[in-house]
Formats: structure tokens, sequence, C-alpha cells
């Protein structure tokens, strides 16, 4: 771990629909985050530590009102994260990061804009890429048939005839042997199983990629979920995209032929705790 780290740590906890993380004001610590993976890995740690599904560093960039760093709970970089990104937007209006409701940030998938209104947050997300549809695999010795998506990472999504087949769904096994397939390789994919319960109602449940399980909720994946229903004509914006924590996330989009534009995803971003991470707790 190279960089200034000091310990105790000051991070805040955050959650973003479920999905939980600790976001750490690095524009004066000087954290080396690009040497930060057993740090990450340590304060995710469920039980062990703080434990979240991602950790987020904000630091200075010089043309936007800053940028940041993401790490998923493995440790691993990911160029984008929805409810991270409504998250990091609330955590730097409340400590008046910045003076404006409206800011934006730079991530590795690109700028975000944000419009932070209380509790809720609205984020621009970056033009989709790559839509391919009726992707069919062999997994775990059957057919699945899936719509390849990247919202900011890479997702596929698995369409659901009944809501009981989405609630029996074996979401952990399929969904890593989906992230694992030689076909995604080398990023992997984050996996989602979808029911279009209405034309402006979808239910999703995702197994993240570099989380390596279920989350609560996962804002790239519900946009992607939103998606591919919309390919095929299923739903029209916005869409209300219930998780697996019970929140809502509300999809916003544009499509004109099969290219998407204008995304917006808006939920609400909670601030939990604020502490001071002790070295005791690295792995
Ligand atoms: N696990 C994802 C990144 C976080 C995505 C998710 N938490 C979201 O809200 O978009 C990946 O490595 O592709």
């Amino acid at each position: 771990m190279g960089g200034t780290l000091s310990f105790p740590l000051p991070f805040t906890k955050m959650t973003g629909s479920g999905n939980d993380f600790i976001i750490v004001d690095n524009r004066d610590l000087g954290i080396d985050t690009g040497d930060c993976r057993e740090l990450v890995r340590s304060a995710c740690r469920r039980k062990f530590s703080v434990g979240a599904d991602g950790m987020i560093f904000l630091e200075d960039d010089p043309d936007v009102d800053f940028r940041w760093r993401f790490f998923n709970a493995d440790g691993s970089e990911a160029e984008m994260c929805g409810n991270g990104a409504r998250c990091v937007a609330r955590f730097a209006r409340v400590k008046k990061i910045v003076q404006n409701d409206v800011l934006a940030f730079r991530t590795l998938a690109g700028v975000i804009e944000a419009a932070v209104i209380g509790r809720r947050v609205k984020v621009k997300m970056t033009a989709p890429e790559g839509l391919e549809r009726d992707v069919t695999l062999t997994v775990r010795g059957r057919q699945l048939t899936m719509d390849c998506i990247n919202t900011g990472v890479p997702h596929a999504v698995i369409l659901m005839e009944t809501e009981k087949a989405l609630e029996g769904a074996d979401v952990f096994d399929l969904g890593r042997a989906v992230r694992r397939h030689a076909w995604f390789e080398p990023a992997g994919t984050n996996t989602n199983f979808a029911y279009v319960r209405g034309p402006q109602a979808v239910i999703v449940r995702t197994y993240e990629r570099g989380v390596e399980d279920e989350t609560l909720a996962c804002g790239t994946g519900a946009i992607a979920s939103v998606l591919a229903a919309a390919s095929r004509g299923l739903v029209s914006s916005p869409v209300e995209v219930f998780t697996r924590s019970g929140e809502t996330l509300t999809v916003h989009f544009q499509h004109s032929g099969s290219r998407f534009h204008d995304v917006f995803l808006e939920g609400d971003a909670r601030i939990v705790y604020e502490g001071r991470l002790w070295d005791e707790t690295l792995s």
C-alpha cells in the first residue's frame, strides 16, 4: 500500500437502495489509489471490518467538481457504478465539497452529471454501448439466452417468463456461471435476472462482478435490464425498477432505433454513519 495511508482513516458509510459503499474523501489524505486493493478488500469484508459492496475514493480534478476511483469489494476497479455514483454525489453535496445541487465528476467510464434533491439523486449515465440480443450460451449444461449491453460496466440480462421464475432463480450459481463464462472473458460480466411486470415496471435481481454475490440493488444492472426490455418494445420510459432491497430505482431513457441516449438513474442515497477505520482491520 503506497502513498501516505495513515490510520485511523475517516470514512462515510452510505447505501444506495441497499447497495452499500465506504466513501473516503481522499483529496488531502493522499492515499495511492493505484495500489489500494488490500485496503479495499479488508475494509469491505463483512463481519471483520466495515463491510460493503464497494469503496469509493473522492479526489481532486482540474476540470470537473471532482473525480472518483471506484472499487468492488474484491478490490477490482470498475469503470462505473450507478448506485455508487448516486451516493458519492450526495456525499459531495452534504460535505459541501460542491456548492451546487447539480455537479459533475469524472469516472473511468466518462464524466457523470448528477442532481441532488435532498436524499434523492438523479445521475446522467454514460451512453450505453454494444447491445447484443439473444446471445445463447451453454451454462451448467443448459441453454441460456440473454441480452448483453455495457451500461458503464458489462451486463448480461436474462428475461424471465414469470415473477415466480424470477423469485425461484438460482441467482448465485447461475449468475456466477454466466459471470465466469468464456464468452465474456477477459472482463467478465454482471448477470441480471429480470421480469417485466408491466410497460413501466421491471423486477431485477443481480449477481455482481467484483462482489461475487447477489446484491440488494445494482444501478447499472437496473439500466441494462430496462434497456434490454425496451429494445424488445416491452417497456417505455420512465421505468420503475423493483430491487431486492424493497426500494425502487427509476430509469429514464430516450431511444432512436436501437441506440439509447439520455439515460438517467434516480433513487435514494442515504448516509448511514461516519467512522474511523483502524489498521487492525487489515487482513
Ligand atoms: N460490480 C460492478 C460495478 C458496480 C455496479 C453496481 N453496483 C451499480 O450500482 O451499477 C462491476 O464490476 O461491473
